[in-house]
């Protein structure tokens, strides 16, 4: 589609008072994802600096410890073409695979050291993708391994913008502000916060000159914007698709969830580093502000993907924390215990890991997301409680 517009697509910044259109000019060439060789011959070309990868957090395909998940048959299947270098035949089927394909490539061709640049929501994202490309590489191949420690720097990100799944009325907006047919629209609220911390051993764009931050230390950027505004997401999705809400406005208007925001935030925010550099008020203020835009109309079906690796990553650590410090996190446990009864219910939603188990009592459920939470008998038994309180649509 975007090779078709010759790389071309359309920004509509949407805020309460209006659509703004800009039509984005950076891309030079847009390839299939499918086209496997091309991928590998760009990553291998020495011109080639940086990969940029935004693909989900489930895509990874890392267990609740980060390791990558040797089980999952893509992982198990990619490992398997890589150590037989039938990947000219066979494709490599995770993005991790498809890198090591690249990689490889690079190497041979002596190409030179890179940065990979991932901009999904995990804390960590550099070391966590770096930890795991070296670990499925020392399966392949040592060398292979011992070349990415060497060469390929691994940047960490936060990315703070909340971008919805563009629809046709999107399209059409677009494409009449621009007076050209658009197919790749992307929408987005005006708030923007791209931080990133690490090395970029031979250059990167000015990011800067559009508002990028490069800090040394991004844990409490990410952790702040992890588990406030994503945990707060989760929180709302699931519990307002269990109240009947499609959207993020709909369901922060709703005062029994607005309510257990400011709990499941008071619970976070106990446990970020260095709270005390992170104007956490003001965040927390600009967060309802921006919840609360009509216009941005952002779904809750699209937030509520992939749950288990979801609440894992942005409420799972605040759970721990809290009950570590002799409090309940209920506020926590009632965004698990929201995902939990939708689950229980039957309520489809999309979920990379779910196919893998059959049980679905809250125990298999609870396991899924981290076994931390099965295992602790009397923290499974309060999560079940809040299932059932759920399930019956009471929790406020
Ligand atoms: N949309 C936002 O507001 C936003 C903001 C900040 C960060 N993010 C991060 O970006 C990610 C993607 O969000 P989006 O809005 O671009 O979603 P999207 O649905 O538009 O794009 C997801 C992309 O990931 C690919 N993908 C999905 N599952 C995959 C898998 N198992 N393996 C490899 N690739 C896979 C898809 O092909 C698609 O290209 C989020 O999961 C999040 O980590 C999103
Ligand atoms: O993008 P996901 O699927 O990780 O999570 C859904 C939202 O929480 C997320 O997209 C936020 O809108 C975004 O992280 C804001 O920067």
């Amino acid at each position: 589609m975007l090779a078709e517009q010759d790389g071309l697509y359309t920004l509509l910044e949407r805020s309460a008072a209006g659509d703004r259109a800009t039509v984005v000019r950076s891309i030079v060439e847009a390839a299939d994802g499918a086209d496997l060789a091309r991928f590998i011959e760009l990553v291998a070309a020495p011109a080639t600096a940086l990969i940029t990868i935004t693909i989900t957090e489930a895509g990874y395909r890392l267990r609740a410890d980060g390791a990558p998940d040797l089980e999952d048959p893509g992982v198990a299947a990619d490992l398997a073409t890589l150590a037989a270098q039938t990947e000219a035949e066979l494709p490599p089927v995770t993005a991790l695979g498809r890198i090591l394909a690249g990689l490889r490539a690079r190497r041979r061709a002596g190409s030179g050291p890179l940065a990979i640049v991932p901009c999904d929501n995990m804390p960590g994202n550099g070391a966590l993708v770096r930890n795991a490309l070296v670990a499925l590489a020392d399966r392949v191949d040592p060398r292979l391994a011992a070349w990415i420690l060497a060469s390929v720097a691994v940047v960490s990100t936060s990315v703070d913008r909340i971008a919805p799944a563009p629809t046709d009325d999107d399209r059409e907006i677009a494409s009449r502000l621009i007076g050209l047919r658009d197919e790749a629209t992307v929408v987005a609220e005006p708030f923007r916060d791209w931080v990133l911390s690490g090395d970029f051993p031979v250059g990167r764009p000015a990011w800067e000159r559009a508002g990028a931050r490069f800090v040394d230390d991004i844990e409490p950027f990410e952790l702040r914007k992890l588990r406030l505004l994503n945990g707060a997401h989760s929180l709302l999705a699931y519990g307002g698709l269990l109240r009947g809400h499609e959207t993020v406005p709909d369901a922060i208007a709703d005062e029994v969830l607005a309510r257990r925001v400011a709990a499941a935030w008071d619970e976070a925010e106990r446990h970020l580093p260095r709270a005390d550099e992170l104007e956490l008020d003001r965040y927390r203020a600009a967060l309802l502000e921006r919840f609360s835009n009509r216009r941005l109309g952002d779904r809750l079906v699209r937030i509520a993907a992939d749950g288990s690796t979801k609440l894992r990553l942005r409420i799972v650590p605040t759970l721990v924390a809290e009950r570590a410090a002799g409090r309940p996190g209920a506020a926590s446990m009632a965004a698990i215990a929201a995902w939990v009864a939708l689950q229980q219910r039957g309520v489809e939603l999309p979920d990379a890991a779910l196919p893998r188990i059959e049980d679905r009592s809250t125990a298999g459920l609870l396991r899924l997301i981290d076994p931390r939470l099965a295992d602790d008998a009397g923290l499974r038994h309060e999560i079940q409680r809040a299932v059932d309180d759920a399930a019956a649509g009471a929790g406020g």
